[in-house]
């Protein structure tokens, strides 16, 4: 080696200065990950040091284009790969990782059939398993030594890869059915089994899949699904803040979500929940949310309507006489007859809030809530800039995206970033510091409002959500309130004296242990 010891803070100095010198995301997103591979403290000192300006390179909106190009980029393995081929092989590959039963706080499992808004991906879907554990790592201190990321390669239906002779998975379509069912449940066992302690987190699952996983395990197994009670959580937390300036409850609000999959309908379940705690019934509640998807405003004369839209079902001859185009009630019509106070985009539709959609919503109240959260860039529904210049002013708004902050008439706009990566660190390390044996809706709504509780969002042009910058604090403290949650609900078990303390502990630091001294 060359003669000079440097620090850990000139090393990442050097690296920093280094990463300077490409001239694409992308390229910094391949420097980083080699970086990862080669020195794992140094890569998340960088990142946590620079954590606003490369959080985008290492997750979203960057990680959608790697995993495009995940096969051609390969490098190196960072995750356990369990084959619907070889589902008798699923615990000899986690026992390969030689890791006890204490070892593992946290899998983070992909079956890559709905990547972000850009589909099926295969194998190459990977890297959001590794991208979501590396934000848990430098935003809430997970140690990553005790986490894993898994994909499960249940084949693909994407033409482009299965024509790639660089691909890397399975070649053959997606497996369906019995089998599937089988790995999943294989999986389960075997991960509940050799990590007992582990938060089993479910992230970018299809949308018949991920509720079903979840709604028929959540009883039995520590299992956390992202894209549908972490989004709804962090929906929450922006509409709790939302209601701060309109000083509304939730009681009071129309719910329009255009794009009812697994994060719309998630959300939906949220903000229904919340309804009913403040005094509506379920059906009350129920008749202030209209879902829309591919075919329009969902009515319940539809038929082979998903089960997770048919709760939400408007009735047919209570929309008879709304306006029709080749047969589907649009947005546009849905805005205008509803008067929505939030209006949510989970629909990988880009532009699909118009000038006009978002005229009408301004039309319709004085402050509604507008949420375009679909992901990557390139699918969002409407961008922050346009959504408040076309509201002139009036919206409240968040995206999936970071976005920089911006003028209109004379006011700066801070847009605060509504992705799950705001809340679910958070509240995972409370899980995980609890012992919680299950996440409870308890837990999301004590993430919800201790994120919401972080921000003033009463200031014109303010955000409704906390800075990136401040992740890490803004972590630890929704961690906090998610072990007291866990606490109340009775299923944590550890109950620390001190939560406060025993949170700050258990946050991995990127420092170089010490040499044991001889
Ligand atoms: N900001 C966040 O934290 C966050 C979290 C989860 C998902 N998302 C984003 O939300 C989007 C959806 O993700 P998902 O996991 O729910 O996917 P999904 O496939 O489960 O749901 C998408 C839904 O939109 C519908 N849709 C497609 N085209 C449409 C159109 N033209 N009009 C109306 N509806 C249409 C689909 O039929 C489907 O029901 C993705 O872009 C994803 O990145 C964002
Ligand atoms: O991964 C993200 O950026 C958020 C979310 O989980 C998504 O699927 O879009
Ligand atoms: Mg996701």
């Amino acid at each position: 080696m060359p003669s000079a010891v440097e620090t850990l803070d000139e090393q990442a100095a050097r690296c920093y200065r280094q990463l300077q010198g490409y001239t694409t995301d992308l390229e910094r997103y391949i420097y980083l990950d080699q970086l990862h591979n080669r020195n794992e403290v140094l890569y998340y000192k960088v990142l946590t040091d620079h954590l606003t300006e490369l959080l985008p390179v290492v997750y979203d909106p960057t990680v959608g284009e790697a995993i495009e190009k995940w096969s051609r980029d390969y490098r190196r393995s960072r995750a356990v790969y369990l084959s619907i081929d070889r589902i008798e092989d699923v615990r000899t590959s986690f026992e390969e990782l030689g890791l006890g039963p204490d070892d593992v706080d946290l899998l983070v499992v992909s079956d890559a059939e709905e990547i972000l808004g850009i589909g099926v991906w295969g194998v190459n879907g990977t890297d959001i398993s590794v991208g979501k554990l590396a934000v848990y790592s430098a935003a809430a201190g997970i140690h990553p030594g005790r986490t894993i990321a898994v994909n499960l390669d249940c084949g693909t239906n994407n033409e482009q890869l299965l024509n790639d002779p660089a691909y890397l998975g399975n070649r053959h379509a997606r497996v369906r059915g019995k089998q599937y069912d089988k790995l999943i449940a294989e999986y389960l066992k075997v991960a509940s089994e050799l990590y007992p302690k582990a938060l089993l987190h479910f992230e970018d699952f299809g949308p018949s899949n991920a509720r079903r996983i979840l709604v028929d395990n959540a009883k039995k197994y520590r299992i956390f699904n992202d894209d549908m009670q972490g989004t709804g959580a962090i929906v929450m937390a922006a509409v709790i803040s939302g209601m701060k300036v309109t000083k509304q409850s939730f009681a009071d609000q129309r719910l329009v979500v255009f794009g009812a999959g697994t994060a719309g309908t998630g959300m939906a379940d949220q903000i229904h929940a919340a309804m009913v705690r403040s005094g509506l019934s379920e059906k009350e509640a129920r008749a202030r949310v209209w879902l829309i998807d591919k075919q329009g405003l969902v009515t319940d004369d539809m038929s082979d309507l998903p089960d997770y839209q048919q709760a939400y079902a408007r009735p047919a001859a209570e929309v008879k006489d709304w306006d029709r185009h080749d047969g589907e009630i649009s947005l546009l019509t849905v805005v205008q007859q509803v008067k929505p106070s939030i209006l949510i985009g989970t629909s990988t539709d880009h532009n699909a809030f118009t000038q006009e959609v978002i005229e009408a919503v301004a039309d319709g109240v004085e402050r509604p809530i507008v949420l375009p959260l679909s992901n990557p860039t390139e699918k969002i529904e409407a961008m922050p800039q346009d959504v408040i210049t076309w509201s002139k002013g009036k919206a409240l708004v968040a995206v999936g995206i970071p976005v920089k902050p911006f003028d209109y008439d004379g006011t700066t706009f801070t847009i605060g970033q509504g992705n799950n990566a705001l809340l679910y660190p958070g509240l995972g390390l409370g899980t995980i510091v609890s012992g919680a044996k299950h996440v409870t809706d308890g837990m999301l709504l004590a993430a919800a409002e201790a994120v919401a509780g972080q921000v003033d969002p009463t200031a014109l042009g303010a955000s409704l959500l906390p800075d990136v910058a401040n992740l890490r604090a803004s972590s630890a403290t929704v961690a906090v309130a998610v072990a007291k949650q866990a606490q109340e609900d009775g299923v944590a078990t550890v109950t620390p004296d001190n939560l406060v303390r025993a949170v700050q502990d258990a946050m991995w630091q990127p420092v170089y242990p010490e040499l044991p001294k001889h």
